[in-house]
């Protein structure tokens, strides 16, 4: 429908609506103004009405949003109305974490593998999904509807690994090694470097640090 004529910039901001709905659902919260919803998110109630008037017509004058109705619609446009195959390549420490999360599930994102190289882990079980070895990826890519492969592998085998799974029709990859993937445009690439995020928290702290510094000498 109308997704393209969204900015990037209000769909990057779609899950955390998604998510403050989600929880006000779970407090049965029917409905809520932009006001209400502006003072729990921390963000102006003009930009709710302009990001979510994006989508027509969600609230009503007077009336505020109906939560659950903006929560289904929300999640139909973020495509969480559908179910997702998840593979995950390397079954070390973040792998198996991710495999033992069970909150994807719950928005619809199901693990349907796990590959390593190292025979150590060959057949042991994460929930149910046992961890198989990397020479199996090419057949199990064959044979079942993957949509999204998470990378969890040491930054140097990252690209070659990705190169293989695009050779293998994958279109979309979570990459959680610290490296930049360089694939063809049509495959999605979305990169949660973590210690990229501590470097900003970082940055904060010491930009904290010198400005009590600052004060303390005035
Ligand atoms: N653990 C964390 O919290 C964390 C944080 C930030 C970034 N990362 C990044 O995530 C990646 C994984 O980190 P980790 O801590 O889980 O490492 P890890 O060493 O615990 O696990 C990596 C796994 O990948 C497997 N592997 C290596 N080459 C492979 C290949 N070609 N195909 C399939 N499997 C292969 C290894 O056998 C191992 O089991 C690294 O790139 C790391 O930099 C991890």
């Amino acid at each position: 429908m109308h997704e393209k004529e969204i900015s990037l910039a209000v769909i990057q901001r779609l899950p955390r609506y998604y998510r403050y709905l989600g929880e006000l659902l779970e407090n049965d919260v029917v409905r809520i103004s932009s006001k209400e919803l502006s003072e729990r998110m921390k963000v102006t109630a003009s930009q709710i009405r302009q990001d979510l008037n994006n989508f027509g017509g969600f609230g009503q004058q007077g009336y505020g949003y109906n939560v659950e109705y903006l929560y289904t619609e929300i999640g139909k446009i973020l495509g969480l109305d559908k179910c997702y195959n998840l593979i995950i390549i390397g079954a070390g420490n973040l792998g198996q974490a991710l495999a033992n999360y069970t909150d994807f599930e719950r928005r619809g994102f199901y693990i349907r593998g796990i590959f390593d190289v190292n025979p150590r882990l060959e057949g042991i079980s994460i929930r149910g999904t046992e961890i198989r070895m990397i020479d199996e990826l090419e057949d199990f890519m064959k044979n079942n509807t993957v949509h999204i492969a998470a990378l969890t592998i040491p930054k140097l085998k990252a690209p070659a690994i990705a190169k293989d799974l695009v050779r293998m029709g994958i279109k979309a990859i979570w990459n959680f090694a610290p490296t930049d993937l360089n694939l063809p445009g049509d495959v999605m690439v979305e990169n949660v470097h973590l210690a990229e995020s501590l470097m900003r928290l970082s940055y904060n702290l010491k930009a904290l640090e010198e400005n009590n510094d600052e004060s303390d000498k005035n």
